[in-house]
């Protein structure tokens, strides 16, 4: 039997889909020559950064005292093209999501700068990711090696990538830090915004369906398990009933605090140092430090 012709179907779809009118904003004007955001350079820069933060875990194999210095060269080069590109391209979707007017292509030497500037602080996100591996470590008796947590631990992806993507944020570069922060969600299930602040021996055990917002601060030796939301209660509206972005609306958890599974922290409200949070409750209120806040016991039982 033959195919019957669809082919104006096909074409009356295509006029609708052209239709300038139809778009409701999902169309994005790209300007000709502007660098585009590229997932696969992305992934890319992620794997090169962590076999140079990783050296031997990530990367190449093989690795001797006497050859990782060039190693890391080769990597540190080619990260400093890829990063310059991709730097270059969230400031071009900056600029053209912005609808602001403009003749200049942001330019590569400004992200160059800023790429030199993330370059710049590897040693430091080093230094800071070992803590992490170290909390995770003593913070978990079915771990039996640094190796272990740096090859296995979901924490380990998630928040080598944020901190990666939280120094992009710093340097105010738009789209790129958050794509690289989702990456690491679809990978862990854990959903770290780029724009939380997050401090040193900090440590998720297992992470599934932790979500922490961005404007959450959580101060050193803090400890998460899976399925703890750091989340907003609500937000204000302007005056033509849109969110007002920006505001801090995600909690404080300081220093030495411990969350168990599935609870639930909402809104601007600190948690003091050294409280304990236990499962599946649901905290709205400031904890005063030291704390130790559980689910009421059901009276009937
Ligand atoms: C984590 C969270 O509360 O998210 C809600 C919303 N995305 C916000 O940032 O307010």
């Amino acid at each position: 039997m033959n195919t019957p012709d669809y082919t104006h179907v096909l074409t009356q779809v295509v006029d609708k889909l052209s239709d300038s009118n139809s778009f409701g904003g999902l169309f994005h004007q790209h300007k000709d020559g502007d660098p585009l955001p590229s997932g696969k350079s992305l992934y890319r820069i992620v794997e090169l950064s962590r076999a140079i933060l990783f050296p031997g875990y990530f990367g190449t194999p093989n690795l001797h005292t006497h050859t990782i210095h060039y190693h890391i060269g080769v990597d540190i080069e080619e990260l400093f093209t890829l990063l310059t590109e991709q730097i270059q391209a969230g400031l071009c979707f900056g600029v053209e999501s912005s609808g602001m007017a403009t003749s200049d292509t942001p330019c590569r030497e400004t992200a160059a700068k800023l790429a030199i500037q993330f370059i710049s602080r590897l040693p430091e996100l080093r230094q800071i990711l070992a803590t992490d591996v170290e909390a995770a470590y003593y913070g978990d008796p079915a771990a039996n090696s640094f190796g272990e947590i740096i090859c296995c631990y979901p924490i380990i992806r998630a928040i080598t990538n944020y901190r990666i993507a939280h120094e992009l944020y710093l340097l105010n570069i738009p789209l790129i830090p958050r794509i690289i922060t989702e990456m690491a969600h679809s990978e862990t299930g854990i959903d770290i915004h780029p724009g939380a602040c997050i401090g040193h021996h900090f440590t998720i055990d297992h992470g599934t369906g932790v979500v922490i917002g961005a404007t959450c601060i959580i101060g050193n030796h803090v400890k998460l398990y899976q399925g703890v939301t750091l989340g907003a209660k609500s937000f204000p509206l302007d005056e033509n009933g849109n969110p007002i972005k920006g505001i801090p609306r995600h909690p404080i958890l300081e220093d030495d605090v411990i969350v168990y599974s599935n609870a639930t922290i909402l809104g601007r409200i600190t948690i003091g140092k050294g409280a304990t949070i236990g499962g599946n409750i649901w905290v709205t209120e400031d904890v005063p430090a030291g704390a130790r806040i559980v689910q009421r016991k059901n009276s009937q039982t």
